[in-house]
Order: C-alpha cells, then structure tokens, then sequence
C-alpha cells in the first residue's frame, strides 16, 4: 500500500540594488536581486520548505541557519538537494510539485521552463511532475511596488 504525505512552503526575500535575480536556478536579468544570507533564489526555498514539510523534517532554517556563516552565498539549488536526500533516505519519492511566484516583475514567463526543469532534475523526477507559474499581486502591497518577491508551493511524497 502506498503512503502519501503532502507538505506546504512559502518564502519572501527583499528586492535590493546589486544582488543578483535567480529564482527556480535561473539568473533573471533585471536591474534588482534578491537578498539574502543564500543566493536568496525565493522559489527554490519555498519548495525546499514543502519537501521538508511534507517528511516533517522542519525547515530550511533548521537545516542550514542564517547564522551559519560557513554557508554564505550558498546555492539554494545545493540546499533542495541536500534536503531532497535526505527525504528520500526516509524511502519517498517526489510525486508532484507545484509552485507559484508572486512578482510584478520581471516577467517569469520566459524562463518557468528552465526552472521547472532544473527543479525536476535535483528532484530526480519527470520535467512533467512540475509545474512553476507567476501571478502579479495587481500592483498591490510590497509584491506590487517592487520592494520583494514571494513563492508558494505545494509538494506531494509517496512511499510505495
Ligand atoms: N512576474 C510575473 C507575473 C505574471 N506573469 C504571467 O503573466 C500572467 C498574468 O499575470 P496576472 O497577475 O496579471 O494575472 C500570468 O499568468 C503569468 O503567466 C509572469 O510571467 N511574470
Ligand atoms: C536559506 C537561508 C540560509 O541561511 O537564508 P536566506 O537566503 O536568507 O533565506 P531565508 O528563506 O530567509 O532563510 C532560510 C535560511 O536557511
């Protein structure tokens, strides 16, 4: 009999002047970036989070500490892994993730493919198994006058 167990994340970081902009591993062109003790990418964060979440394994604070100097800089790509690992030490598989980016801007459209497909190798699962949009917030709060960009998603785990 198989077992789910389903996990939610969510993630914001400020949008600031000379950082860069990679959200789901891929590197924005855009005059703001995200800040953060990490590379800061918003996306892969709250998908670690829904991943962690759904093994109850707590989150990606506990995992790697904002006051962990040793990791400054680090690439949340190596994070998802990392935490992705050890999910699956416990038997899961990644059955579907599904994410969304809340920005007025720059626009994701171009780049949700790279990004599901970056998201579905560290995964170890099907580019299909993912999928990644964006909505604006209509210009309302700190999402619509640009001062950050949030992330939500939603992740499914199977044990067969
Ligand atoms: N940063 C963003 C925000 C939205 N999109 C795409 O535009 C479509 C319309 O967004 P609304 O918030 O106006 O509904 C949406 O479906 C996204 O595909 C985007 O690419 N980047
Ligand atoms: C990723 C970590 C790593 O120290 O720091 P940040 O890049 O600041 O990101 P955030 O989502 O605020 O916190 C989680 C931390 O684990």
């Amino acid at each position: 009999m198989c077992s789910f167990r389903i996990g939610h994340g969510i993630d914001v970081h400020q949008l600031v002047e000379n950082r860069k902009c990679i959200i789901g591993g891929v590197e924005i062109p855009y005059e703001l970036g995200l800040l953060g003790h990490s590379d800061a990418d918003v996306l892969l964060h709250a998908i670690t989070d829904a991943i962690l979440g759904a093994a109850a394994l707590g989150d990606i604070g506990h995992a790697f500490p904002p006051d962990d100097k040793s990791i400054e800089g680090i690439s949340s790509g190596v994070m998802l892994e990392k935490s992705f690992s050890r999910v699956k030490s416990l038997g899961y598989k990644v059955s579907n993730i599904d994410a969304t980016i809340l920005a007025e801007a720059p626009k994701m459209k171009p780049y949700l493919e790279e990004m599901k497909e970056n998201i579905a190798k560290i995964c170890e699962i099907e580019r299909e198994q993912v999928n990644v949009k964006a909505t604006t917030t209509e210009k309302l709060g700190f999402i619509g006058r640009k001062e950050g960009i949030a992330a939500e998603a939603v992740c499914l785990l199977v044990k067969e």
